[in-house]
């Protein structure tokens, strides 16, 4: 595919054929070939997170034909065997015909320990597994899982050239990147955090029309719980990019949806008061409830704490957190969960934090039975998506990911770590792909990265609970908000007292409820920066419009000042 006429002419046939892949791996899930196959349609799609999911999966079934005593030991050597009666798989061109052939029949005679022919079969089917996971986690932009699989590939066929010229090209940007002579690289420090494509994948089913009027009634249905005084509206919000600076392209906007007051709302008055169990903490021995995640109550002769009767260790603020963990604990109850992501590594704090909350959700849906796509709390956020014709590219092995991937990635956040929590979770992962494949873990991702508050903890700084509450995050930024919001257990919004301009608070009835994103203490591009994250580009508001303004006039006054002075001085 190098031409953009031959990628529009070609997708439609390769999203046919991804469709029928994934329904022959709903039939037949043990089969590592089909998925070897979907990982080469993924790659040919533009899709190379995708690709590299498939190739794990697929290693993972290779060390279940390999292993006599794994759990799908058997079902997975009868899918290959059923792949190979007769002929080769296309998908592991280096093998000959009389090898399968040769060693099917050995199979169907039981002689599979002695039979080193499979294990050459099982090698290969490796190594393409090795190529594909190197080749797709670079263009995502991991270089050191990248170069990890190329040795595990290498350590199999030492003269794969395929690999070898990865290895040295992994080796030659760690070079320029850290500066470092070949001998001195640690591949330990190479980069690991890759960005994707943000989308609303072609086939992707479950999102719904944002802006139609059943999506509006359903959420002000929601919305009227918990907030009486306000509505979901749709609106149009500029379109923001991450340029320095004042004079940020304008003009452009998008229609997004927005909270309004639909009567007068006077200062102090609370406007929202939400319950969400989509909450997750890092700490592993924390006094904090496992549903609302707020701190516990103190543990003294009147508390209310009580902990689940069928698990040990875990607690919750009261009968009503309790009753509520109803939605999600079911899945995880007494599952040794309690470890994965815990404590991490400073620099692993927020892809830990959103590993957890992807975790809830997956209990969630295990829980209530729905697909995660389908949960409510879920459904409707906004997941910050690019449209898919903007991302895709022709790929290759020298195409760099083009600057619109947005999404954040890595082999441990994206792969690896929802199928060790799906296993913890007593799930079959190969069996159960129409509910936990990667790209829904993806789509998750990304509406959790638009919308999920933090709390650190007060004595080290570090964030320590994320959670997201669906009907709070519709709320949207403004650096001069006309709200303040807190989030203990629940998460409180109020009318601000007095805004930052000095004005006296209270919101009109029809004016839009003005959240904040950042600290509004801070100075305009300190503010600017923290908030483009969830904001997705430089903000735009009033007041960061006027600041930068008084801040580059300013600085160019001060500038001519400086000049002049200078001058004098010269002259003088
Ligand atoms: C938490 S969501 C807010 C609700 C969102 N508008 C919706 O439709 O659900 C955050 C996203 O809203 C948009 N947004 C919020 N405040 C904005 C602002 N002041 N200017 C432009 N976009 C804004 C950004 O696209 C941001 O990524």
């Amino acid at each position: 595919m190098d031409s953009g006429s031959e990628l529009e002419v070609e997708t439609p046939q390769l999203l046919g054929r991804r469709q029928i892949l994934t329904e022959f791996l709903e039939e037949s899930p043990y089969d590592f070939i089909t998925y070897l196959e979907r990982a080469t349609c993924h790659s040919e799609l533009g899709y190379p997170d995708l690709a590299a999911g498939d190739a794990y999966r697929a290693l993972l079934l290779i060390d279940e034909v390999r292993d006599e005593g794994f759990e799908y030991h058997y079902r997975a050597l009868e899918a290959l065997e059923s792949r190979c009666e007769g002929r080769v798989p296309a998908i592991l061109p280096e093998l000959r015909a009389g090898d399968i052939t040769k060693t099917m029949k050995a199979l169907s005679l039981n002689n599979i320990a002695q039979d080193s022919a499979l294990s050459e079969i099982l090698d290969r089917a490796s190594l393409q597994c090795y190529r594909c996971l190197s080749t797709s986690l670079l263009l995502c932009g991991c270089l050191k899982s990248s170069y990890g699989f190329c040795l595990r590939g290498l350590g199999i066929v030492p003269e794969d050239e395929d690999l070898l010229f990865k290895k040295e090209h992994i080796r030659s940007v760690a070079r320029r990147k850290l500066s470092l002579k070949d001998d001195e690289i640690d591949i330990n420090d190479l980069k690991d955090q890759g960005l994707v494509r943000r989308e609303i994948y072609p086939w992707n089913e479950h999102e719904p029309d944002r802006f139609s009027q059943e999506t509006l009634d359903f959420l002000n249905t929601e919305l009227r719980a918990v907030a009486s005084k306000c509505e979901v509206r749709v609106t149009e919000l500029p379109t923001l990019y991450e340029v320095n600076g004042i004079g940020a392209i304008v003009g452009a906007t998008n229609k997004q949806l927005g909270l309004f007051a639909d009567t007068d709302i006077t200062s102090g008055e609370t406007i929202l008061d939400e319950y969400s169990a989509l909450t997750a903490n890092n700490r592993l021995k924390e006094s904090l409830c496992d549903s609302c995640s707020g701190v516990l109550p103190p543990l003294d002769a009147n508390t209310t704490v009580v902990g689940c009767p069928d698990c040990d260790d875990t607690m919750f603020c009261n009968e009503l957190c309790l009753e509520r963990s109803a939605d999600y604990h079911p899945a995880v109850c007494d599952k040794d969960i309690d470890t994965i992501a815990k404590d991490p590594d400073p620099k692993e704090t927020p892809n830990a934090l959103y590993l957890l909350l992807l975790a809830r959700a997956l209990a969630m849906a295990e829980t209530k039975e729905v697909h995660p796509l389908e949960l409510k709390e879920v459904k409707y956020i906004w997941g910050d998506f690019l449209p898919s014709a903007a991302n895709a590219v022709p790929v290759g092995p020298d195409t760099p990911s083009p600057p619109v991937w947005t999404l954040p990635f890595s082999f441990a956040s994206n792969i690896s770590g929802p199928l060790h929590v799906l296993e913890k979770m007593d799930i079959d992962i190969f069996a159960s792909v129409e509910r936990y494949d990667l790209w829904i873990f993806n789509s998750l991702y990304a509406k959790f990265r638009g919308t999920a508050s933090a709390r650190v903890n007060l004595r080290d700084g570090r964030p320590e609970v994320a959670a997201v509450h669906p009907l709070w995050c519709l709320a949207n930024h403004d650096c001069n908000p006309n709200v303040q919001w807190e989030w203990a257990g629940q998460m409180r919004l109020w009318c601000r007292e007095k805004r930052c301009d000095g004005t006296k608070g209270g919101i009109k009835e029809g004016q839009e409820i003005l959240n904040h994103y950042c600290d509004i203490e801070l100075k305009v591009q300190d503010r600017r920066e923290w908030a483009k994250g969830s904001l997705g580009g430089w903000c735009m508001c009033e007041r960061c419009k006027r600041e930068a303004q008084e801040e580059a006039t300013n600085g160019i006054h001060a500038e001519e000042h400086k000049r002049e002075t200078i001058k004098a001085s010269l002259d003088g």
